[in-house]
């Protein structure tokens, strides 16, 4: 795929660091994500990725610099304000509601996004009723484009995690976003979950929503995404293609490892 970096920045990280009291989290982080690309952000345990994403989604104040989407600035809101601009994520460990079917979970993620808040919903049944029923709608069409319209009824806890996976990328589609982060969505699931997993995220992409995501598996990263973003110790120590990344030596050294360059040449050799 095109890495797009002569088009328009839709996420736009500028001087962006974290401290947790004596430890700098993330370090002036600058980054500049296109729109009509999938941007990965990589780096070893504890580099500052969940924390970068965090960030960006409002459940975390910054420390240093700013944060937009397109020409909104977003750092400063809170999480709710920034789904409103579009903006929806899923997280590193599931977030579902355990007691509520794949359905009403996707409605529920909806009501929590909703731009009038909860209250002014519980009293006005005249229009509660109307949205109800879109969001209804919405939340069908949704789980038949995810290929799990059989499973609206079920609980996730008597799912395979795959599904549950795809249960909150689901549930982050009822906002209606055009931005989508994911925090490492292939975590967990075996190669063929992962296969499914990756195809869904391309379909989504397909649809028109960009995608940042974090993501440890190389075959994931390295296949799916247009334009990678390394990080070490919270700071950025590479950016660019996938191609170009995995030549790297300074990301080899400090994340790809060895082993990693050792397969890279004998899937070379052996193709
Ligand atoms: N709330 C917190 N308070 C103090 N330190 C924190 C907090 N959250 C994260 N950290 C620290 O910040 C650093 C970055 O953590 P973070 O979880 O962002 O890394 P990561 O790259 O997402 O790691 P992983 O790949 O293991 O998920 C780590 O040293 C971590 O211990």
């Amino acid at each position: 795929m095109a890495d797009n970096r002569e088009g328009k920045s839709i996420l736009t990280l500028n001087h962006v660091t974290k401290r947790f009291s004596g430890l700098v989290a993330v370090n002036d982080l600058s980054l500049d994500m296109k729109e009509r690309t999938i941007h990965a952000l990589i780096g070893p345990n504890g580099a500052g990725k969940s924390t970068a994403i965090n960030m960006i989604t409002g459940l975390l104040p910054l420390t240093e610099g700013e944060i937009y989407h397109e020409d909104t600035k977003i750092s400063g809101m809170n999480a709710h304000q920034i789904a409103r601009t579009s903006c929806s994520r899923t997280f590193q460990n599931l977030k579902l509601y355990r007691s509520m079917t794949v359905k009403e979970n996707l409605m529920m993620g909806n009501m929590t996004d909703r731009k009038q808040g909860f209250v002014p919903f519980l009293f006005d049944i005249k229009n509660a009723n109307k949205e109800e029923k879109l969001m209804n709608e919405k939340a069908d069409q949704i789980l038949e484009f995810m290929g799990l319209k059989d499973l609206a009824g079920e609980y996730p806890a008597n799912m395979p995690y795959g599904k549950q996976k795809l249960t909150e990328l689901a549930r982050s589609l009822m906002s209606d976003p055009r931005l989508l982060f994911l925090d490492e969505p292939a975590a967990g699931l075996n190669p063929s979950e992962r296969v499914e997993f990756v195809n869904i995220m391309l379909k989504v992409f397909d649809s028109g929503i960009d995608i940042f995501l974090i993501e440890h598996n190389m075959d994931v990263i390295m296949n799916i995404s247009n334009y990678i973003t390394v990080i070490n110790f919270g700071a950025k120590i590479a950016e660019s293609t996938p191609e170009e990344i995995q030549q790297d030596p300074v990301v080899i050294k400090a994340y790809l490892g060895d082993r990693y360059k050792q397969n890279m040449a004998r899937g070379a050799s052996n193709a």
